[in-house]
Order: structure tokens, then sequence, then C-alpha cells
């Protein structure tokens, strides 16, 4: 073998090979990454060279091939790509590979453990884990002289000639004895699979291709079917329910990136602070989340993005305030807007299935980024307790009304309204002859069923806002949005559109010279002997008052939502406010029972009548009823209602 030079790299910092080996990565593991990559791109490169007619005769078929020999400690790469000749191992080598690592180095060995990517490190990323590394390669070039190029991690080098008959090029590294984990097949087949899978060309190691190659997020979405997604995320995130829609992204101005973004069923216990969506740059793996280039909003996405146009040899802080990357950002919220248009648009059933879950992104965002509301505004929907077919014709104005445009838009308007959802304006537009500017809504179609149950009987129209982000943070930003428009709760209040005057209420009693309402009042006031209960009589709209509740508690709108703040702030439950309205229904026969009940008795002796206790007890147990129907008992609570319920009854039994 004829030596054709010795000499020494020319670096200016003696110390990059130990910088290299022990300090710069923490990942010595992406070296085969790394190496990967140099032979693809060698491949690629001969392949261009060959269309440009620059080849003489066939190129060989593509493949790189893995190799390990455990007895003399070596892991060798080994590339049909175009090789180099020995002016190239000089210069690329010797001089561009070196000079860069040297820079590299020094640019990043300070804040190396923050960095994204690690990339740009290249061929002497080699030394991280071998103690020897050998370049035997041949160029395509006619009448190229084989080259054999050896340096053991000084800046010392030798290059001799190499009995290499085939073109490409052979990267065998000896490795350190503390990185002998490389020659491992497994280890071996899961760096590839994890950096490396997507490569478009055959890595083959023990006989058989280990990686997947086809890298779907390249490829033109008109050529890929449903399947084709669906196995990719399958691929991607095995053992994992499907996906519910998923966004293409393929652009190449003002920056190139290609994704496949998938809208995930969102589960509770997803951490949402830590992004799936896995970072790639020209098909090699980069990282497995990348909070820093995907809106927080859409954190819970999962899929791919690759962008050469993201910068990696930056720290993660620079990451976020780097012009481009907030570009990408935008770029990536307005495509996710543009999806859930296009099918809210085209097929409002879908919509409907999806929007449970992708309701919380976009509600999020909508919060989160001004830019991302205006886009998706128009496709907030909400459950409603409204019906078309149920809705009187007479309420409505045959001309000009508002409820009839709404009725009769397009397609999926109507669509979305028969399956039980609306948009706020449409729910504003249809009721603005009843309430204008005044929207109810129930948070827990369970424990507000009495009160959702009371507005339907009225024909009034229920919005459902049932979600943690709902009642904490998305209605007071409808708040500041639609300042205008009043929103309130089922239980805070009843509309007076439920009320009526009940003339016999208001009949003066002329032993007491009260009037039957302040008589009502009283009683309650008397038995329930708790200032903290606010008891109102008031009279519920019905033709059948027996089907209308008795007494309902209320909690008024904005003591209510102080509280909830306050609860949220100190990170507890909320718990039930001490100060209610108790508000009793003086046309229900039973309130005007326990009141009879409570005057027609004889006073026996210096005590109460037996008559004027149960009634006492009676009023008792109606606040129960209303508080159970409002939030349950505590254990104290539901003691003394079963007390209670069990001697009514059994004076109730006493009486027949
Ligand atoms: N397997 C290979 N076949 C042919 N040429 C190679 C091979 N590996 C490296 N080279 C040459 O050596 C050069 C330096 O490689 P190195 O990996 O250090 O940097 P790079 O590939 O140019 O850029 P990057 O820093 O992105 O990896 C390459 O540009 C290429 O010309």
């Amino acid at each position: 073998m004829t030596v054709l030079e010795k000499g020494n790299i020319t670096i200016h910092t003696e110390n990059i090979f130990p910088i290299i080996k022990k300090s710069l990565y923490t990942n010595h593991e992406i070296f085969l990454r790394e190496l990967i990559s140099n032979s693809v791109d060698a491949i690629s490169k001969l392949k261009m060279a060959s269309l440009a007619g620059e080849v003489t005769g066939d190129i060989p078929e593509p493949e790189i091939i893995l190799s390990v020999d455990k007895e003399a400690k070596t892991l060798s790469i080994s590339d049909t790509g175009l090789g180099m000749t020995v002016e190239e191992v000089k210069k690329y080598i010797n001089q561009v590979a070196f000079s860069s690592a040297e820079e590299f180095v020094q640019k990043y060995q300070k804040s190396s453990n923050d960095l994204i990517g690690h990339f740009g490190l290249g061929f002497y990323s080699a030394f991280m884990v071998a103690k020897q590394v050998e370049i035997d390669t041949l160029s395509y070039q006619e009448g190229a002289q084989a080259v054999h190029w050896s340096c053991d991690g000084s800046p010392a080098f030798e290059l001799s000639e190499s009995s290499r008959n085939t073109i490409g090029t052979t990267i065998t590294l000896t490795l350190q004895d503390e990185e002998l984990e490389y020659l491992e097949p497994a280890r071996i087949r899961q760096l590839v699979s994890t950096y490396s899978d997507f490569m478009s060309v055959p890595i083959k190691f023990e006989g058989e291709t280990i990686n997947k190659q086809r890298a779907l997020w390249k490829e033109s979405p008109q050529n890929l079917t449903k399947e084709d997604y669906l196995e990719f995320y399958r691929y991607l995130y095995p053992f994992q329910e499907e996906p519910l829609l998923w966004v293409h992204l393929n652009t190449d101005y003002p920056f190139l990136l290609n994704g496949i973004l998938y809208f995930p069923k969102l589960k509770p216990d997803v951490d949402v602070t830590r992004g799936q969506i896995k970072l790639f740059c020209n098909q090699v793996f980069v990282s497995d989340h990348c909070e820093e280039i995907i809106p927080e909003f859409l954190m819970p996405l999962r899929g791919v993005i690759d962008s050469p146009d993201i910068p990696l040899n930056v720290s993660r802080s620079a990451l976020t305030s780097d012009r481009t990357v907030r570009r990408i950002a935008d770029f990536i919220s307005k495509k996710i807007a543009d999806r859930l248009k296009s099918v809210y648009s085209e097929d409002a059933l879908e919509y409907i299935r999806c929007w449970e879950d992708v309701a919380t992104f976009v509600k999020y965002g909508s919060i989160r980024d001004e830019k991302f509301k205006k886009q998706v505004e128009d496709i907030l929907i909400y459950r409603t307790t409204y019906k078309p077919e149920e809705t009187p014709k007479v309420e409505v104005q045959t001309e000009g009304d508002a409820w009839q445009n709404v009725s009769s838009t397009s397609e999926p308007l109507t669509a979305i309204e028969q399956e039980g959802y609306t948009t706020l304006k449409a729910y504003l537009d249809r009721n603005k002859e009843r309430h204008e500017n005044s929207i109810f809504y129930c948070t827990d179609s369970a424990t507000q069923a009495t009160y959702v149950q009371l507005y339907k009987n009225q024909g009034l129209e229920i919005l459902f806002f049932d979600s943690f982000i709902d009642t904490n943070y998305f209605i007071p930003f409808l708040e500041r949005e639609n300042s205008n428009v009043k929103f309130t709760r089922v239980d805070s209040e009843l509309d007076p559109t439920l009320l009526e005057k009940d003339q016999a209420s208001e009949i003066v009693d002329p032993n007491t010279n009260k009037t039957r309402s302040e008589l009502i009042k009283e009683l309650f006031e008397q038995a329930l002997n708790n200032p903290r209960i606010n008891v109102r009589v008031e009279s519920i709209k019905s033709d059948d008052p027996k089907g209308t509740p008795p007494a309902m508690v209320l909690l008024p709108e904005a003591m209510r939502r102080l509280q909830e703040m306050t609860a949220l702030m100190q990170q507890q439950m909320m718990s039930f406010p001490e100060d209610h309205v108790l508000m009793v229904n003086s046309s229900h026969p039973l309130i005007q029972n326990i009141l009879n009940l409570s005057q027609g008795s004889i006073i026996s002796g210096s005590g109460e009548s037996p008559s004027a206790e149960l009634a006492k007890n009676l009023c008792q147990h109606v606040y129960d009823i209303a508080l159970m129907a409002q939030r349950g008992f505590n254990a104290e609570g539901m003691t003394s209602f079963i007390e209670r319920s069990n001697s009514v009854l059994t004076k109730l039994t006493e009486k027949i």
C-alpha cells in the first residue's frame, strides 16, 4: 500500500477531539445518523451526476450496508454513492469537515446540552465513539484512484492508495472500549429506526433492509389515500386510537416545510405540556417533540414536521424567538384552521363527530392567538337545546326575521343544527325577539337538569358549556369579545319570561296584614333559620304548576364566578356557596299547602302546634330537595335529610 500523504489536519484548536468525544454531545449515538446521512447524500449526488450525463456506464443500486466485526471491534457504513477522489478527501475531509468541526465546537461547546438538534457535525461525529476512523473510497470519476484515509483521533491523518474497485465509500470505525454497545445488532437496528427510518435509500444490516424508507409527508397528498394516512399514524404511534383528522402541510415559500399533523382523540391522561410531534430535517429524525415550533395550543397534535429551515444548532430558547420559526408556527395554525373550516363546510356530520375533541384546541387557540381566533370564529359551535322542528312557528316573524335567515342558510349549518349544535351568532339571531343579547347556558346537564327543563318548557334555548376550558376561560373570553352579550347560567337567575305575576300571592291576609308572598317568605326564613340563604318568592309560569319545582336554589352569576375564580387560583374544587338564593314558587300547590298548614292550626298550650311544626319541617325539606337538585348533599346534610324524610312520612301517615 503506497502512502500518499501523512499530515496534520488544519485546525487551530488542538483540543477539538477531546471536546467532540466527551462534552459536545451527551448524545453520542447520533454519529450513525450523521454517517448514514452523508451516505444518502453521496448516493443522491451520484444519481444527479448520472442524470446530468456525467457518469459512463450504469450506476450501482443505491444501498447502504452496515456491518459489524465484534472481534475487530469495528462498525462500518458502506454506500454506493459517488465516492471521493484523493483531492476530495483532502479537501472535504481534511479541510472542510474539520474546519467546520472546529467552528462548531467553538461556537457551541458552552450551550451544547441545550441544542435542539446537534446538527451539522457530520463526518467527525464519528470520533465521539471511535478511536480510529478509516475511509475507503472510490470516486465515480473516470480514472479515479481508490483512496484509504485513516485517523486515530489526533489531528494527524494518513492517506494511502486502496485496492477498492467498486464506486462508493466505506467508513470503518474502530470503537472505543466504552462505546462497544454499537456493535450490538439490536442497538444498531434501534438507531436506524429512530433516526434514519425514513431515509429514501435502503439501509441493509444482517442481510435485510431495516428502514421503512417511505416518508409519507414528502409525497403529494393527491396520491395518498385515507388508509395511507392511517397506516402511517399507526406506524408512528402504535396501539393508539385512530386519529380524528389530519392535515398535510406542504410549502416551499417563504420556507421549506412538509409534514402531516394528526388530531388525536383527546384523553384526560395526555400530558399536553409535552408535544408529541416529531421533528425531522430532510427526513432525518431530530427530536420527538418540538414545543418551540408548534403553537402551544396545538401541542396535543401528533405527526411529523420536516423543515430544513428550522435552525437546529441553536438553543431551544433562541429557537422560540427565531423569525422563521414564528412564521412556521403561524403557517401551521393557519393550515389547521383551513382544514377545520373545510370539514365544517363540506361534511358537517364529520365535523360534529370530531368536535368534542377538537373544541379544546380551537377554544384554547382562540383565546391564545388573535390570528387563529379570526380564522376559526365562524366554526365555533355549541351544543344546544334548540330543535328546529319544535320551535313554534307563531313566535317567528315572517319577514326579515333573523331566525328564518339562519335556518334557511346553506346545507352545512342546517346539518349542524339538526345534530343539536349551533353557532353563537345563530343563537343570538334566533332569540333576538325574546331575549336580545342574552345567552342562557348550562355547565352540567346532570346537576342543572331541573333548571334546563324549566327553560325548555318555556321554549327558551340553552347552550351547553360543559368542559373545564368553557367555564373557567372560554365564557369570560367570549364575554370580552362580545361585550354587549350577557351570559347567564340557568341556575343563577330565572329569566323574567319564566315567571308570572301571581295574583293570589298579592292578596293581603286580614289577620296578619301581610301578603301571601310575605307570609311564605317569613315561613321559610324562620324554618331555615340561616341568614345566608336569601329567600325570594316568585311564581313560575306554567299551565301545570304541579309540574314545576316548588323551590329552586339559585347562585347569582357574579357571586358564583368570583368563587369559581378564587377556587381556580387556589387550585381547589369550588365548594358550594354558603350565600345563595332560595326561590320559592308560590304557585306550586305544595307551597300553598305548607302555608295553609302553618296557619290553619289551633295553637295548643304554649308550644307550637303540630301542624305548624310539620310546616316548618316541610319548608326545610323543600329546601333540601332544591339543594339536592343543585349539588347533592354532604354527609351531614344527607343524614338530616334522611331523618327528616322519615319523620315527615311518619307524620303524614299518622293523619291518614
Ligand atoms: N459517504 C460519503 N461519500 C462521499 N462523500 C462524503 C461522504 N461522507 C462525507 N463526504 C464528503 O465530506 C464532506 C464533509 O462531510 P460532513 O459530514 O462533515 O459535512 P457535510 O455532509 O457537508 O455537512 P453536514 O454538516 O450537514 O453533515 C461532505 O460534504 C462530502 O463531500
